[in-house]
């Protein structure tokens, strides 16, 4: 008797390396959509945990976003059942309009609910279908955002309880995992053109959220260019950027625990720092630091007074970056999450805004208002 089809075996042993380092009796649960990748993971899962001695369940989320979405997640489930995946939930999430745009929305409920999934049920990790192909699409988009080396590092295979053991599978393998283990599956069809369906550029693409437009658009010219290997190439960047990432944001944060000076959170760091209200850092010292480490610490800096993650950008750590090494007596730097930075006495201090003012844009950058401070 042979063994398995090798698009299957390869799938079995992406997901066993990925659990590996689990105890027996721990559990992990499958992230499932009910389309191609994360059924070819729900069974590579299913087959692999028992012989690991693991224990496997899964979590469909219903975002309740389209006509029949409850339908769709139900039949996953029912699916992942018939695996033998155990427990199988589906949690139905409301996706509040946050102003992020419907696709980031949904994924911010989507992980909520999953990451609530994981610790309602003491599971060791969530395992999340993403493949080369998904890999590929994030790279092009931080690219097209002139996103630096942590955006193009892409997805972790693995970070905190997340682990996406499929990341060197196409996505086309795991259409074919499914279609030898005689596994159906759902095409969302705000992916784009499903694989067996429409041409790439087919008409509509256009109304598509952004990545499913790289997915059926850009990809494939890109492709027809650059040749099949340009995908595979795209996902290589995103590791080989995650080591260069990992070590800069280390070196970053030593150079932000020398900088610092005062910090709300972690206390008192110097005589000057008691009953710190904001975070104070030390401008000479960010002065004299390479600029690749400089800029991160003045990222998190600004995350660590509070600025929220999602509306930090590259013109705000520019204009940081200003106050620290084209120090010209410049007024105070507006920040999202009602902060600001003023730089006093050698000192760049981020710090609740005294009256509310409207954060930096690209626009308001450009013409800082001189006022002598120092
Ligand atoms: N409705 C869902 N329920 C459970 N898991 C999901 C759901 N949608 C997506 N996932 C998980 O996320 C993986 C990637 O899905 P998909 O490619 O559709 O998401 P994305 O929007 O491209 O990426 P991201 O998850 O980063 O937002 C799936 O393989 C699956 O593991």
């Amino acid at each position: 008797m042979g063994g398995p089809a090798p698009v299957v075996a390869t799938a079995r042993r992406a997901v066993r390396r990925t659990l590996g380092d689990l105890r027996p009796g721990d559990l992990v649960l499958v992230a499932c959509s009910g389309g191609a990748d994360s059924t070819a993971l729900a069974a590579a899962t299913a087959f692999v945990a028992p012989r690991l001695g693991l224990r496997a369940g899964a979590v469909v989320v219903d975002h309740g976003l389209q006509a029949g979405s409850a339908g769709v997640a139900a039949d996953a489930a029912d699916r992942c059942r018939g695996l033998g995946l155990d427990p199988v939930e589906v949690r139905r999430v409301v996706v509040p309009a946050s102003g992020d745009g419907p696709e980031a929305d949904a994924r911010a409920a989507r992980y909520a609910a999953l990451d609530a999934a994981a610790t309602e049920h003491g599971a060791a990790a969530v395992l999340l279908g993403h493949t080369l192909d998904d890999q590929a699409e994030t790279v092009l988009l931080g690219l097209a955002r002139g996103a630096g080396a942590r955006s193009l590092a892409g997805m972790a295979p693995r970070r905190g309880v997340h682990r996406r053991p499929l990341l060197a599978l196409r996505r086309a393998e795991t259409e074919a995992v499914c279609r030898t283990l005689g596994l159906v599956w759902w095409d969302d069809p705000t992916n784009g053109p499903a694989a067996s369906g429409d041409a790439p550029g087919a008409p509509g693409t256009a109304a598509l959220p952004l990545r499913s437009q790289v997915r059926a658009r850009v990809v494939p010219a890109l492709v027809d260019v650059l040749g099949p290997g340009a995908v595979p190439a795209l996902a290589r960047t995103a590791d080989l950027l995650r080591d260069d990432a990992d070590l800069l944001d280390a070196l970053a944060a030593d150079l932000l625990a020398t900088a610092l000076v005062a910090s709300p959170d972690d206390g008192v760091r110097g005589p000057a720092a008691s009953g710190a209200e904001s975070v104070v850092l030390d401008a000479e010292v960010l002065a004299s630091a390479h600029p690749a480490l400089r800029r991160r610490a003045l990222r998190s800096a600004a995350l660590r007074a509070g600025c929220p993650a999602s509306d930090l950008f590259a013109v705000h750590v520019d204009a940081l970056d200003a106050l620290v090494t084209a120090w010209r007596g410049q007024g105070p730097v507006h920040l999202p999450g009602d902060l600001r930075a003023t730089r006093a006495c050698g000192r760049l201090s981020l710090g609740r805004e005294t009256t509310p003012r409207r954060s930096l844009t690209p626009r308001t950058l450009s013409t800082p208002t001189p006022t002598p401070q120092e």
